[in-house]
């Protein structure tokens, strides 16, 4: 039975059929902000409409843009070239993307502004974006606890900073890049691993000009302060996050064939791919083209017979959020899946290890957890458990899709949260042949 507070999957059905991913989320904040920083019109096409997303359209506004909605996923923004001071709270909601992006961005010009979220986004440490803008020359007022929202952000008057990640985070990355678009003197941030790097490519879309010098396995991005952006248009291809999740259901459940249609394949966001194929799923990619910017394909995942793997460390952050939805397949792998390296899984929405170890021991999985990792031995899935989400969509939908794939239903708690990233993912898996309600 589903009801507002649990959803259930039920497994027996095979999966077949094509779909298309929501649009990336990471691209679609970067949209909204980057159009209220610029000058003149954005026109978006593909943005994920999800409550991360449009918690940051609400923001961009209250910055002082103007957003229109003129079609399912079609946005304009018509950006003031800066931003002014908003009336009232900023709430980004359940977003780290969001708050952390707009700080920097709002730290360049010279207004203040309080930011808040919900009581997930209130719990993760923001001081690893506000200590590095305090250095440029931001100030914030900690309402509570240092380091934890509420917080209000004096900006303006910034001086350019070279910044080496201690944790390779593009969220860290694009904040530091977005104040030092509007700081005095060239902003560099140094990279020993890459993350993500829609920011720098969004901003030379919007006219910027960001150089990327490669440095061993990582790169240093500098910028130089004072650029203006202008408004341009954003085509934004599909999350493979999301594209993860049916795309596992394919891969787990006996008869199955889905085919998740126009993901992007951008290399430092492909890992769980890769990770897949290294465990003998099929997956194949075909019809690669370029939209957008970005290398997009289509990707089709058969039910297979799964090994179990050690990822290599080097690649979390080329898949940080998909180790949830990879350790749910793990469960019904050949052995043991060894994935360390990941202890920034604990300041997401949730403690995503604990919750992970936590739900596959509920589903009857067996399941090592360590201080910065986790292992999951393969087997049969009895299933038949009800799992804590702790508000967090990849935790949910990682346990619908392994409950498609048990021996007996599996329900979670919470499921509305789904909507931050993946609204429509009930009706997706259902359109599919699945079984969640
Ligand atoms: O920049 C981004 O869009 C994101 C970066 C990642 O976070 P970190 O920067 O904290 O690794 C990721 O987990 C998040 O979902 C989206
Ligand atoms: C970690 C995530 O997002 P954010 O940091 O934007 O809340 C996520 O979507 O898995």
């Amino acid at each position: 039975m589903s009801s507002a507070s649990n959803l259930t999957s039920k497994p027996g059905s095979a999966l077949t059929g094509t779909v298309r991913a929501p649009g990336d989320k990471s691209m679609s904040h970067r949209s909204m902000i980057l159009g209220a920083m610029a000058s003149g019109v954005t026109e978006v096409e593909g943005l994920l409409e999800g409550d991360d997303v449009l918690a940051t359209a609400r923001a961009a506004e209250a910055f002082g843009a103007t957003i229109e909605r003129l079609g399912d996923g079609k946005w304009r923004i018509t950006g003031q070239g800066g931003f002014q001071s908003p009336a009232s709270v900023i709430d980004c909601g359940n977003a780290g993307t969001g708050v952390r992006l707009l700080m920097g961005a709002a730290a360049g010009y010279p207004i203040t502004a309080t930011f808040d979220g919900d009581a997930s986004l209130r719990s993760r440490p923001m001081g690893r974006v506000t200590d590095h803008l305090g250095r440029m020359g931001a100030t914030f007022d900690w309402s509570g606890k240092a380091g934890l929202l509420p917080a209000t952000l004096t900006g303006g008057s910034l001086t350019a900073i070279d910044h080496v990640q201690t944790v390779a985070s593009a969220q860290v990355k694009s904040a530091i890049l977005l104040a030092g678009l509007n700081a005095e003197g060239v902003t560099s941030v140094t990279e020993p691993e890459k993350s993500r790097d829609h920011t720098e490519r969004m901003l030379r879309a919007f006219g910027a000009v960001v150089e990327v010098e490669e440095d061993g396995e990582g790169w240093i991005i500098r910028l130089k302060g004072g650029q203006p952006l202008t408004g341009t248009a954003v085509s934004v291809p599909g999350d493979p996050s999301s594209a993860a999740f049916p795309l596992a259901a394919g891969l787990i459940v006996p008869g199955s064939s889905v085919t998740v249609e126009g993901v992007m394949l951008n290399p430092l966001r492909t890992g769980l791919f890769d990770t897949w194929i290294e465990m003998g799923a099929d997956l194949t990619i075909a019809n690669r083209r370029i939209s957008g910017g970005e290398e997009i394909g289509d990707i089709t995942a058969r039910h297979s017979a799964l090994k179990g793997v050690v990822v290599p460390e080097a690649r979390a952050a080329s898949m940080i959020d998909e180790y949830p939805i990879l350790a749910a397949t793990a469960a019904f792998a050949e052995g043991v899946t060894v994935m360390r390296g990941v202890g920034e899984m604990r300041v997401k929405e949730s403690d995503r290890i604990k919750l992970m170890v936590d739900g596959l021991r509920a589903c009857g999985v067996a399941v090592e957890e360590e201080p910065e990792g986790f292992l999951v031995t393969g087997g049969p899935v009895p299933g038949a458990a009800t799992v804590h989400t702790a508000h967090d969509h990849r935790i949910a939908m990682s346990h619908l899709v392994l409950g498609l794939a048990a021996a007996a239903p599996v329900t979670v708690d919470e499921p509305d949260m789904i909507a931050t990233s993946f609204p429509g993912f009930v009706d997706l898996m259902n359109g599919l042949g699945g079984d969640v309600g």
